[in-house]
Order: structure tokens, then sequence, then C-alpha cells
């Protein structure tokens, strides 16, 4: 790789091009200038963050000689909470207080609804996600399995109009309970109508009897769009729009008697482009596709073009929807999500910059001043469309251990500010609570940020690895699918909205939950994530857009801002039970459980590590044992990899049983990977498969990785695999 100098630093070509050529031009920030503010914060801010690290390792090096010291000790309850005060992995609360951040847009403070991520170097996807604020119902439902495949409903080529029915019926359902009319239903609706009243327009429909009905709350009549015919009624429900297309020309409004096309929900109301977890950026050319992406997305420029069903399809940004409102006026609602930017956390460093002496430089802060930059065009209003409408920028930031992390990440902000001239508090930061010392002191991160926080959110997942790799010598971990049920996983899920809301978070930043981790289910999702809203979280993570258009049928049965009103005021969770451990207290489990365990873990990491290592792919569907195809990223491969390093350090199996299940399960890999002709079967030479090594070093050497991150193997495996195969 060539490297150019700039102020002291080397900076890899593709990025200094990049950043000379494409995203400073319009900022008013020279290459020269931008360069000369990194170099100086990574000087002042590296060996800070380094401290951070050290400071992680010599907590965990105590806890660890905690549990090695009293192993046989039934119940270490106060005596163990005793002690993390005492290494100060455990802080004193103090003082009540309330955020004031400001400046934050309505999608973030008050409206509540799904909340999308996408890997951000999948240009495809990434456009994808921004449209994502709008998505058909009817879609939804005709495309998943939420109308099941019963006999002559199943899905197939081609239009099949029984269950056609059947997502028309559950559409008018849907409308019935979040806009209900007067009288009767949407079922029964035969023509939309305007008419005229003292507030302007009023909606009225006509029923099969020819009788008409207004809405029973008609302020839910939110406007229209269509001159001489009307072709779109909006309704608006809980803070979130619904719009019945009306279209007796198409082949789908032709068969209703109302002529109704499609019912459109507001759905991904805002979305995560993730730098992290679900994206394999591992050097300089990597990182530049990541940051080129992103400045796409702020200058609402990104276009991608791809063969589908041998069509070719050009996607780009959507424009804003234009309506009429009841009294007549002209408006326009986003067309688009608004956008986060989720960063790396603070544990890595990257080679697209090297400092003076020649090191690498951490990457969260390099994230942190592109991200700033390119996020500059929207602030200064140079895009083709706005993202925030308030001047903020939002950014999520991931695996911060307890509030001296968040500390320093506020001061990151600050110093970036300063550099590229924002105003204080420009930059917004989202908490991820998803490591143990953050969730424990969670009230106290948010007073280190209260003047720039937006969101917390629950990463169960990567709070999951952390919970094992924290508490790996206090013994065997209970099985990976009975942690949801563990005393210190519900106390996590209340105690995080429990501090948001004491915080002062409603009506002014996220309480988030986390991730729909099984693409494939919305059936289940359905069911399941109804409980997000109720558990008073005004947004949640779903895997893809069609997810979140049925995940928003949550926030239409839920009326969050007054489910929050409600919590507001109890604490539920206690930190004893989220010092619970998870460790096996009574049976053991028999060696048949424990042959289950292994393959189910082996075979995950083995389904997500080949793709990531040999093609790049940092989020993938992984066909689970039986088939079940799960949403696999860095964090349920820290779960998996934790979990067994976890019983083979406490001899619940051998480390050759370990490689033998390993060996079997890359053989079912390349098995489900065989129509893949990118492929290279893993089993045809373990020891000379990149992939394979990868996964025997995640969990052989699980128990010594900083904090049980998956990240230093992956990124060390998946260079030596593009040296080797070029891609
Ligand atoms: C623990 C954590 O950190 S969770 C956060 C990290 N995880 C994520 O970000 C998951 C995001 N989701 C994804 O990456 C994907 O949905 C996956 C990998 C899970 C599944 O991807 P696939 O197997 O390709 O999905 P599938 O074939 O069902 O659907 C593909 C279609 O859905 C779209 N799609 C799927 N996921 C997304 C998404 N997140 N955003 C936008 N569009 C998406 C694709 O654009 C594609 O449509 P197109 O052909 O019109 O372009
Ligand atoms: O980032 C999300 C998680 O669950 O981890
Ligand atoms: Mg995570």
């Amino acid at each position: 790789m060539e490297y150019v100098r700039w102020a002291g630093l080397q900076v890899a070509e593709p990025l200094a091009e990049l950043v000379e050529n494409v995203i400073t031009p319009g900022t008013g920030i020279s290459s020269l200038q931008f360069w000369k503010a990194l170099q100086e914060i990574v000087q002042d801010l590296g060996p800070r963050n380094q401290a951070l690290l050290d400071r992680r390792r010599e907590l965990q090096d105590s806890i660890d000689q905690w549990h090695l010291q009293r192993r046989d000790l039934e119940h270490p309850g106060q005596e163990y909470k005793k002690f993390l005060y005492d290494i100060g992995y455990l802080l004193p609360e103090g003082e009540d207080f309330t955020i004031s951040t400001t400046g934050v847009d309505p999608e973030i403070a008050s409206i509540a609804g799904p909340q999308l991520v996408v890997p951000v170097n999948n240009a495809r996807y990434a456009v994808n996600a921004c449209n994502a604020r709008w998505g058909s119902l009817y879609d939804a439902l005709y495309g998943t399995d939420v109308i099941p495949d019963m006999q002559g409903a199943q899905r197939g080529q081609g239009y099949n109009p029984v269950r056609g029915e059947m997502v028309v019926k559950s559409a008018a359902g849907f409308l019935d309970r979040a806009a209900p009319l007067e009288e009767g239903s949407y079922s029964q609706a035969v023509g939309f109508e305007l008419q005229d009243s003292p507030r302007g327009k009023a909606l009225m429909v006509r029923q099969q009897d020819n009788s008409t009905s207004g809405l029973a709350n008609a302020e839910q009549f939110a406007g229209y769009a269509g001159e001489d015919r009307l072709e779109s009624i909006l309704l608006k429900n809980n803070g979130l729009h619904i719009e019945i297309l009306i279209d007796p020309d198409d082949p789908v409004g032709g068969r209703h008697p109302a002529g109704v096309k499609d019912v459109v929900l507001e759905s991904a109301v805002t979305t995560i482009l993730d730098c992290e977890d679900s994206v394999a950026a591992v050097d300089p050319e990597d990182k530049t596709l990541v940051y080129s992406n992103l400045l796409g997305l702020f200058k609402g420029e990104l276009e991608t073009a791809f063969y589908k069903n041998d069509q070719l399809i050009k996607r780009e940004m959507h424009p804003d929807r234009s309506y009429v409102s009841p009294d007549g006026q002209s408006f326009c609602l986003p067309g688009r999500s608004l956008m986060l930017v989720r960063t790396v956390g603070h544990l890595m460093t990257t080679d697209a910059v090297l400092d003076g002496q020649g090191g690498e430089i951490f990457e969260g802060i390099l994230d942190t001043m592109i991200t700033a930059l390119a996020g500059m065009h929207d602030l200064q209003g140079q895009g083709r469309f706005g993202n925030s409408r308030s001047g903020s920028l939002y950014i999520v930031k991931p695996k911060m251990h307890g509030p001296e992390e968040v500390q320093f990440t506020c001061e990151l902000f600050a110093r970036v500010e300063d550099a590229l001239g924002l105003p204080r508090n420009t930059l917004k930061v989202g908490v991820m609570d998803e490591e143990r010392r953050t969730t424990l002191n969670l009230k106290e991160c948010i007073r280190v940020a209260r003047e720039r926080i937006i969101f917390i959110n629950t990463g169960f997942l990567d709070r999951t690895g952390d919970e094992i790799h924290t508490s790996m010598e206090a013994g065997a971990m209970v099985r990976k699918g009975d942690m949801k049920k563990e005393p210190w996983m519900l106390a996590y899920e209340d105690w995080n909205v429990d501090t948001g809301l004491a915080c002062g978070f409603r009506g002014r930043a996220q309480i988030g939950k986390g991730m729909w981790p099984k693409p494939a289910e919305m059936r289940e999702m359905v069911m399941d994530k109804l409980s997000h809203p109720m558990a008073g979280a005004n947004c949640a993570w779903v895997p893809s857009p069609t997810a979140a258009t049925l995940h928003a049928t949550h926030y239409h049965q839920v009326n969050v801002d007054a489910r929050q009103a409600e919590l507001e005021g109890q604490r539920r969770a206690k930190l004893d039970d989220l010092l619970n451990v998870p460790v096996i207290k009574d049976k053991m489990p028999s060696s048949e459980e424990i042959r289950q365990e292994l393959e189910t873990n082996a075979q995950s990491i083995l389904g997500y590590v080949v793709r990531w290592v040999e093609q790049g792919i940092g989020c993938s569907t992984v066909p689970d044992i039986s088939d079940t195809g799960l949403m696999e990223d860095r964090a349920t491969l820290r779960i998996s990899s934790q979990h067994m390093a976890n019983w083979l350090h406490h001899g619940l199996c051998t480390r050759e049983e370990v490689l033998e299940v390993l060996r079997k399960m890359a053989t079912v890999v390349d098995r489900q990977n065989a129509h893949d002709l990118m492929y290279r079967p893993m089993s045809r030479d373990f020891d000379s498969s990149p992939a394979f090594q990868a996964a025997c070093d995640l969990v052989f050497e699980g128990r010594s990785q900083p904090s049980g991150y998956t990240e230093p193997i992956l990124h060390s495996k998946r260079r030596e695999a593009k040296s080797r195969f070029g891609v």
C-alpha cells in the first residue's frame, strides 16, 4: 500500500484521495487542515485510548483472580458486589439529573418506531435502508410467513389471488385498529371520499351497504394526494403515518372494490449506517469504501445498479413525499429514514492512517473524524436531500466499558467539533448498553454524555458475549439458548429502560431494544416484538426493510409515550439480579446436550466466519443446524466462540472433542455453501483454510482475546485470505 505524507501522518493513498478530492470539497476544510487536526487529536487522545484498554485488562485480571480464589463458594453475592466496588468496576450512583440534549430531530426525540440497521459498505442495501422509511404492508404480508403458507394460499411463482385476498383482509384489519371508522370496517369499503367540514376536508369511507362513515377520530386524517382523482389518503396514529394508495387501474387496485392498491406504512423511522459489527473492513481499501458510501448517503447521491430477476434495477435515494393537508395546505414528509452512523469502538487500530512513528492509529478516532467531515455536507445543507433538520449528526458508539470510556468519546467528539468548526454538541452520541461495565454504571455513563446523548440501546448480543467473558473463571455457563431466561438478562432489559426514563429520555431521546436475529421468521417476530414498545422502548432494531414495516404495526398498537409515562418513576430491575452470573447452578448438561450445544455453536461460528474471512461479508444469514436462517454478525460470533471457550475451559469437553466437532460442522457448512461458486471448502484442507483456522483460534484462543472480542482474529485472517486469494 502506498502512503501519502500529510501533517506528520502517513495516509493510505485511496483514503488520501477520497478526502482530498471528494470529501473535503465544499466543506470549507482543506485536506491539510483535516489531517493536521487528526494528527493533533491522535497525539493527544491516542495514549488515553490505550490507557482505557489497559484498564479493561486490569479489571478483567482482578475479576479472574477473584473467581479463581472462590470457585467453591456457593453464594458469593454480597462479597462479590463489594469486590466490584472496591476495584472500581462498579461505581456509586450520583444525584438524579435530566439529560439536556438539544437540537434533536423528532424521529429520535418523539416518534417511536423501528430502527433499521444496515452494513454501510453494501450500497445496494444501504440505499434500500434509507428508502425504507416507507414500506408496503401488502408486500410485507404477502412475501413473508406472517400469512401462513397454508393450502391454497402458498407463496410461489406468480401472484396467488387467494393469498392476495388474505393480505387485503389482514391490512384492512390493521386499519380498523390503527385508524378506526366511526362505524363499519375498511374491509367493507367500496370508496373513499373527501367531504367539506369545519376543519377543511374530512375523510368519508363508503361501505358496501352504501352508508358512509368518517373516522372515529377525525384528527387522524392527515392529508391526501391527487388533484382530479384521489390517489392516496394519509392517516396518522401514535405519530406514525399510514398511506392508503388508490388506483383502480392497477392490477391489485383493480380487484379491490375501493381501488386500494396498497397500504404503505411509515416504517424505518431511523436507520443505523453500520461501520461496525455487520461490516468486514480490515484495510485501507475497505475503510475507504465505507467512508465513500457514508459520504454518498449524506450527500444524497449514492446510487447502485444491479440485476434482479434478469432486470436491471437502478436504485437511488427517494425524494420527500408531497401531500395536501385537510385544510388545503401543501406539505412534505421525509422520504428517507433519518440516518445515524455506528462507528467502531475503542479497541481496534487501522493502517489506513499511520502516526508519526509509523504505528497504526485508533480506528474509532479516524471513524469519528471522517464521519463528521462527511456529515458536514448535510449540516451545511449541501446534500441533494437533508438528513437532520435540526443541525445534528448522530453517531452511535458501540462496546464502551463504563463512564470513563463514554467521557472519552465525548471529549473526542468535542475535539472533532473544534477541529471542523462545528458548534459544540453538534455530534450527538448513542451509547450502546452492551458491555457489562456500562450496564452496571449506566446512569453515570449517561451523566457524562448528558449534553449530547440521544440514545441508549440494549445490544443484548454483545452483552451476552461480555457476560460470558467477564465471568469466564466463575464456572461453566448455561446453554446459549437459555441465556435469555437468566435473571441478569431480564434485569438488564428493565434496567436500561428504568435508567433512561429516570434520566429524562421520554420525549428527548431513544431507548432502544435489540436486533431480531431471524430474518425469515417474520410471524414469530410479529408475535414477539410487540414486547419492545410494551417495555417502554421507543425504538427497536430490525434486520430488513420488510421487518421494519411489520414491526411498525407494533407502534400503532402501543402508544409508547403513554407507556413510558406509566413506567416513569419505577425501578423494576435490581442490581443483585444484574450481578447474578449465569453459571450452571444445578445439573450439569448430559453428554448428548453437550454434543448438541457444541455442534450448534461450531456450526454458527464456521458458517459466519467462512464468509467473513474468505469473502469479506460482515453479516449474513447463516442456516443453523436445522436450516433456520439466523442473522450472524460479530456479536453473535462473540457469544458462540466465548461459550465454546468457556465449556472447554471448565472441562465439559476436551480440545480434541472441540476440534472434531469443528471439523464435522465444517463439512456441514461446506455442503450448505456448495451452490456458491466463490466458495472454498474448508474440509478440503483444514490446516490451510484461513476460515477454519480463524474458527479454531476464536475458540482455542477465546479466553485471551480482549473482552472476548472477535475482531483481532477476524481481521488478521481476512488479511491473510486477501493476500493469498486476492479477494
Ligand atoms: C448485534 C448487532 O450488531 S445487530 C446489527 C448488525 N446486523 C445488521 O446490520 C443486520 C442487517 N441485515 C442484513 O445485513 C441482512 O438483512 C441479512 C444479512 C441479515 C440478510 O441478508 P440477505 O440474506 O441478503 O436477505 P434477503 O435475501 O432475505 O433479502 C435481500 C433483500 O432485502 C434487502 N435488505 C436486507 N437487509 C437489508 C437491510 N438491513 N437494509 C436494507 N435492505 C436490506 C436487500 O436490499 C435485498 O433487496 P434487493 O434485492 O431489492 O436489494
Ligand atoms: O449491537 C448489538 C448487539 O446486540 O450487540
Ligand atoms: Mg453489538
